[in-house]
C-alpha cells in the first residue's frame, strides 16, 4: 500500500453499501477518495444481512405460493441446495468483486482499522500491524455501520449465542432454536430458519407484539403466520439466565416466566449499537456513545468546520440499507457542492426523505411493506388523520394468486391536505407495491389526483382503487 499517495479529497471510513456509495458519488463529482475497510468490502449488508437473509427467505416465500395453488405440490425442502445457493448469493464471503468495483471508481482502498486521528486526519492499522495515516483535503465520512446488541444477561454472551452473522452464514440449521427479540431480524431468521429444519424454534418476545414499529395489525398478521407455521411465539417473555456447559453444546435459557428450555442455539435479535468504539471520535472532541448525530446534510453536527460527516447506521436515523444509501448519495453530493464552491443549498443536498419515515419492506411470509408515518405515529404529531383499511385478499389480482390469499392494506390520510402520510401492505408479494406508496407520500400527491392512476386489472395494485374508494371518492 505504500505506492498510494496519503492525502485525498475525502476518506471514508467502513467499506459498506454506504461507504462504497459515498466514494462513487465523490469521484464521480471529480474529487479523490480513499476508503478503508477492517473486514470485507460490502459490509454487513452483503455478506450477513440484507442478502443471505433474503436468499435465506425467497424458497419459503415460493414454496408457501404453491401451498396455495390447487394442482401443485411441493417435494421435500432441500436445505443444503437453499445454503449452498446463499453462499453463492455471498460470494462465498469473498470481496473480491467489491474491491474490484472500489478500484474501478476509481478509489483506494486501504485494509485495515481505521481510526480518526484528530481534524481532517485517519490512521490505519493494517493487518500487519503497521499505520498508515491519511489525510483528507476536503471530507473524512464516518460509515462504519452497526453491531449487533447482546443483552446484559447472566451467562448470554458467555454462551456465545447467534447474532445476524451466525444465523445468516449458518451451515447446519440448528433442530431447537431459541429466537430472543420481536424485531425484524427475529421475525425473518426465525421463518427461515424454521423453514429449513429448525422444527422447534421458540420466540421470546419482551413486548406484547412483533414488529413494534410498524401498524399493530401487520405484527398480528405476522405472528398468526409464525405460529401457524409451528414456531412458538411467546410474549411478554424474555431470557433470564443462560447456561452452556460446552461451547458450542446444547444450551439451557431460563425465561422471565421461569420456563427452562433446552436448545441446540440461541439467536439474538435484539437490535443494532452504531460502530463508534474505537474509531478515534475522542481525538476530534466527541465521545463515544450512540450515533453520531447529523443534520439533513449529513455533517456530523458537534463538530465545527463541518468536515465530518456520518452516513449510514452508525448515525442511527433509519438502519436500512436503501435509506443509508440515500444519505450517502445526498452527503457525497455536498462535499462536492462545498469542495467545488457551489451552492450548498440546492434541493438534492439535504436529505429530507429521512424524516418522512423510510420504505420497508419485511420478508417475512405474509410480506410487510411500509413507508411514512404509521397511524399512532401521525396522531402523535398533531396531523388530523383518517385512516381507511381495506382486505387484499377481496381484490380479484390477489385472488388469482392462490387460494386463501390472506392481507391487509392500511392508508393514514392528512384531512386538512387529502395527501397520503403513510400506507402500509401485508400480505404475500406485497413489496412490490410499495414504490408506489413512496411516491405518492413522498411527492404529496392529492388524493383527487391519485384517483385518475388508474391500476390493471386484475393485479393487486387494485388495493389503490379500493382504499381511495372506501375513503369515499
Ligand atoms: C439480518 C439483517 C437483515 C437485514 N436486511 C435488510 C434488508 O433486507 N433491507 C435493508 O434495507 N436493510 C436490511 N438490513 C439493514 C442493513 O444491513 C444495514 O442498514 C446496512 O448494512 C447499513 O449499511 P452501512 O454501510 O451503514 O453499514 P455496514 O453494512 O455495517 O458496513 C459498515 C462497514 O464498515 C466497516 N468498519 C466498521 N468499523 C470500521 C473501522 N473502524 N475501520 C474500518 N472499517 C470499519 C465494517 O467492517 C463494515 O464493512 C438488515 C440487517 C440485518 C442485521
Ligand atoms: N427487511 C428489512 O428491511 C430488514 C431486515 C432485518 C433487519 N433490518 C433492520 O435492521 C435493524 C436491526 O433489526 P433488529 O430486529 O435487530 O432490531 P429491531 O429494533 O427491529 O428489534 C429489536 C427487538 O428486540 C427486542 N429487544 C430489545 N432489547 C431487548 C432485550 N434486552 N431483551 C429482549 N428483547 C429485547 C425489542 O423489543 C424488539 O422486538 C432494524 O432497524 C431493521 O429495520 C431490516
Amino acid at each position: 500500500m505504500s505506492d498510494r499517495p496519503d492525502t485525498y479529497d475525502v476518506i471514508v471510513l467502513g467499506a459498506g453499501p454506504v461507504g462504497e456509495n459515498v466514494v462513487g458519488r465523490v469521484v464521480a463529482g471529480g474529487l479523490t477518495a480513499a476508503i478503508v475497510e477492517k473486514r470485507l468490502a460490502g459490509g454487513e449488508c452483503s455478506y450477513y444481512a440484507c442478502i443471505p437473509s433474503k436468499a435465506l427467505l425467497r424458497p419459503m416465500d415460493l414454496a408457501a405460493e404453491v401451498g396455495r395453488m390447487p394442482g401443485l405440490s411441493l417435494g421435500p425442502v432441500d436445505a443444503a441446495a437453499v445454503l449452498a445457493r446463499r453462499d453463492e448469493a455471498i460470494g462465498h464471503l469473498d470481496d473480491a468483486e467489491q474491491v474490484g468495483w472500489i478500484e474501478s471508481v476509481p478509489a483506494a482502498l486501504f485494509r485495515g482499522h481505521g481510526r480518526l486521528a484528530g481534524p481532517r486526519r485517519v490512521e490505519v492499522t493494517g493487518p500487519d500491524g503497521g499505520v498508515r495515516t491519511l489525510t483528507a483535503r476536503h471530507a473524512v465520512v464516518v460509515a462504519t455501520g452497526s453491531t449487533p446488541s447482546v443483552p446484559d444477561v447472566p451467562g448470554l454472551r458467555a454462551a456465545r449465542p447467534w447474532t445476524n452473522r451466525e444465523a445468516t452464514t449458518a451451515r447446519e440449521i440448528p433442530r431447537r432454536l431459541v429466537v430472543i427479540g420481536g424485531g425484524v431480524v427475529a421475525c425473518e431468521m426465525a421463518q427461515a430458519l424454521r423453514f429449513l429444519g429448525a422444527a422447534a424454534t421458540v420466540m421470546l418476545v419482551r413486548g406484547r407484539r412483533l414488529l413494534g414499529r410498524t401498524e399493530p395489525f401487520a405484527g398480528g398478521l405476522v405472528a398468526a403466520s409464525l405460529r401457524d407455521a409451528g414456531i412458538d411465539v411467546r410474549f411478554g417473555e424474555s431470557v433470564a439466565r443462560v447456561e452452556r456447559p460446552a461451547p458450542g453444546g446444547p444450551v439451557t435459557v431460563h425465561t422471565t416466566s421461569g420456563a427452562r428450555l433446552e436448545a441446540d442455539e440461541i439467536l439474538v435479535a435484539t437490535g443494532r449499537e452504531p460502530a463508534v468504539r474505537d474509531i478515534g471520535l475522542e481525538t476530534v472532541g466527541l465521545s463515544p456513545g450512540g450515533p453520531l448525530e447529523v443534520g439533513d446534510d449529513l455533517r456530523v453536527t458537534a463538530v465545527p468546520e463541518g468536515w465530518l460527516y456520518a452516513a449510514g447506521d452508525v448515525n442511527g436515523r433509519n438502519l436500512l440499507t436503501h435509506m443509508g444509501k440515500y444519505q450517502a448519495r445526498v452527503c457525497g453530493d455536498v462535499i462536492v457542492a462545498r469542495a467545488k464552491g457551489r451552492p450548498e443549498d440546492a434541493p438534492g443536498l439535504r436529505a429530507v426523505a429521512d424524516a418522512l419515515g423510510p420504505p420497508q419492506v419485511i420478508f417475512t411470509d405474509p410480506q410487510v411493506a411500509a413507508v411514512g408515518r404509521t397511524e399512532e405515529q401521525a396522531r402523535a404529531e398533531g396531523f388530523p388523520v383518517r385512516v381507511v383499511e381495506y382486505d387484499i385478499g377481496n381484490v380479484s389480482g390477489a385472488y388469482l394468486l392462490g387460494d386463501g390469499y390472506t392481507g391487509r392494506a392500511k392508508a393514514v390520510v392528512d384531512e386538512e391536505h387529502r395527501i397520503l402520510l403513510g400506507v402500509t401492505f401485508v400480505g404475500p408479494g406485497v413489496g412490490e407495491l410499495l414504490h408506489a406508496a413512496t411516491v405518492a407520500v413522498t411527492a404529496r400527491v392529492p388524493l383527487d389526483r391519485l384517483w385518475h392512476a388508474v391500476p390493471a386489472f386484475p393485479t393487486v395494485s387494485e388495493i389503490w382503487l379500493r382504499l381511495l374508494e372506501e375513503y369515499g371518492l
